[in-house]
This record gives C-alpha cells, structure tokens and sequence, in this order.
C-alpha cells in the first residue's frame, strides 16, 4: 500500500509530517498518522505514542509536549491513529469508550469487529512496513513506546507480548493496567472478542507481566493521584505493581503517584520531557541499525 504526506510543518528545528495510507489490518480502510523527526541525518530511533479514547493522531503531536524533548535526544516520535475508521459497523460510534476511537490497540476476534479491527497486527506489523515506505530516515531497529489511558495498556501490552529487542523500552501515563478489571476494558474485550473477557486476558498487561518472570524490563509509569478514571478504579497500577512484586522485577518498573494531577494532557505535558529521556536511555544505547 502506498503512503501520501498529508501536511508537513517546522517544529524544534524538525519537521512534524502527517501520512494517509490504505491499512489492510483495517480492511483496506484510509487511516492516518503523524511522524516527527529530528533536525539531523538520522536514521533516527523511533519512539511510537498511543493516545487515548476519543483521541486520534492529533491529540499526542498537538497537546503532549513531546516534539522537544524528541529534538533534544535526536529521537523520532510516531503518532498513530487509535482505531479503524468508517468501517460502518452498527454502533460502532454510539459510545465515546468503545468502536471507533476506542480500538484498544488489540485484534478483535468477534465476527462484528474481526474484519477491521486489527490494531495490533497493525502497529506490529503492518505501521513498520508503512513508515519504511515514508523514506524517512528512520531506524526500526530501535523502537519504543508509551502511551496514555487506553493508550498505556497499549504500549505497556505490546512491551509485553514482545521481546525488548523488539521494543527497547516501555513508558505510560495513566495506563489501564489491568483492563479485564476495569468497566472500560471489559466493555471492550466483551465486544470486540469472542472469547469476551477470558480472551481478553491475553491483551491485558496484568496478566501478561505474570509471565514475564526472569525477563529484564523496563518500564515507567505515572498517574495522577487526583486523576478521576484512577479514582473510580479503570486504571489499576497498584494491580500491576502488585504483579511486579511477586515476580520480583519491582525495581525494574519505576512507578509514581503524581500528587494532584489529573487524566488530561496537562499532565502528561508536565512529565513528557522525563519519559521522553527515559526512552533515550536505552535507544540510544543501541547500536544504529543498518539503513534499510
Ligand atoms: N468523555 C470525555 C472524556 C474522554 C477522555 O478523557 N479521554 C482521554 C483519554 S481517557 C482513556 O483512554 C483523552 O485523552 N482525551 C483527549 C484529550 O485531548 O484530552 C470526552 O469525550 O472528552
């Protein structure tokens, strides 16, 4: 499938460009995502941001302070959509928690969504493949990610079912961590998987980190201790931490309660810079890969 530049604009010396491509993984469906990259030659390490419900490509480069920071570490930031859109599925944009803007960044097996909801087969593998068409100068072979609310489940849940040569490292703000626990991800494994939320264990990082005992991790996380979702019990990291303890990697999951912030991107401007040299860490670290 081919890739066409939408728009393009300057950025911290950089330049933030905005892509349209027909994904199969959303049968065939246009989406859209956003890549900045650092003034320089590159190729640079690339770092993917998963945003949250009701948002798409936009709220992360708009609202999330990254691009500076990025500029700063030489690092390139992706910002892909969050769901499949116009698949025309009934219902599908009835609720601002579930369908369109709300994928979960899972495959769906339910015969409803399984034709076009295939998130994670897309930013597995089919977003790699659409960026090398970019002919930016990027380095896939040194990848990370973070993500906010539905999108730190996402990036912590892909950290998880990959091995960390895959993705270096793993950062998230506000994560549902334990979503087959949390009203928002059961209503979302309920209706996008057949198996509902027995299935949905596979795509919860909970359950994951269980089995990811004698593994070197490296992971972040934050949320706000005024944020209102934890409050109400959709995000759950003390479930997660608790995981953390019995598979003795509690000190490779560097978490924190931020005293009285909440869910919005507010927050997430206020600690991007530190997860942004988080990654760098380890990105930076690695040899460059060989230039495709
Ligand atoms: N119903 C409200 C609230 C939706 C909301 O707070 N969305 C968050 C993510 S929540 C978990 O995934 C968000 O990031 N919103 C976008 C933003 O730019 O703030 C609504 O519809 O706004």
């Amino acid at each position: 499938m081919s890739v066409s530049t939408v728009k393009s604009n300057k950025c911290f010396g950089g330049q933030l460009t905005k892509f349209s491509a027909k994904a199969t993984s959303y049968n065939g469906l246009e989406t859209k995502f956003n890549v900045f990259i650092p003034e320089g030659k590159g190729p640079f390490p690339v770092l993917y941001y998963l945003a949250g419900l009701t948002c798409d490509e936009d709220n992360g480069a708009t609202k999330a302070g990254f691009q500076g920071p990025a500029a700063a570490h030489g690092i390139a930031v992706v910002y892909p959509d969050t769901s499949p859109r116009g698949a025309g599925i009934e219902g599908e944009t009835a609720a601002w928690d579930f369908g369109v803007g709300a994928g979960f960044y899972i495959d769906a097996t339910s015969p409803k969504y399984s034709a076009y909801y295939k998130g994670y087969t897309y930013l597995t593998q089919e977003l790699p493949g659409l960026l090398r068409k970019t002919g930016l100068p990027l380095d896939l072979t040194r990848q990370s990610l973070m993500g906010h609310s539905m999108g730190g489940h996402g990036a912590l849940m892909l950290y998880l079912k990959n091995t960390s040569t895959y993705y270096a490292s793993c950062s998230a703000f506000s994560p549902i961590a334990n979503p087959t626990r949390s009203p928002w991800g059961t209503k979302a494994f309920a209706g996008y998987l057949q198996g509902g939320v027995e299935e949905g264990k596979a795509w919860d990082s909970t359950e994951l980190l269980k089995q990811a005992k004698g593994r070197e991790l490296r992971i972040r996380m934050d949320w706000g201790g005024a944020d209102d979702f934890f409050k109400a019990g959709q995000l759950l990291p003390e479930n997660f931490l608790a995981v953390a303890k019995e598979i003795g990697a509690e000190d490779q999951v560097v978490a924190t309660e931020r005293e009285g912030y909440d869910h919005s991107y507010y927050f997430i401007l206020t600690f991007a810079a530190e997860h942004v040299a988080f990654h760098a860490k380890y990105l930076n670290a690695l040899a460059p890969g060989k230039p495709e």
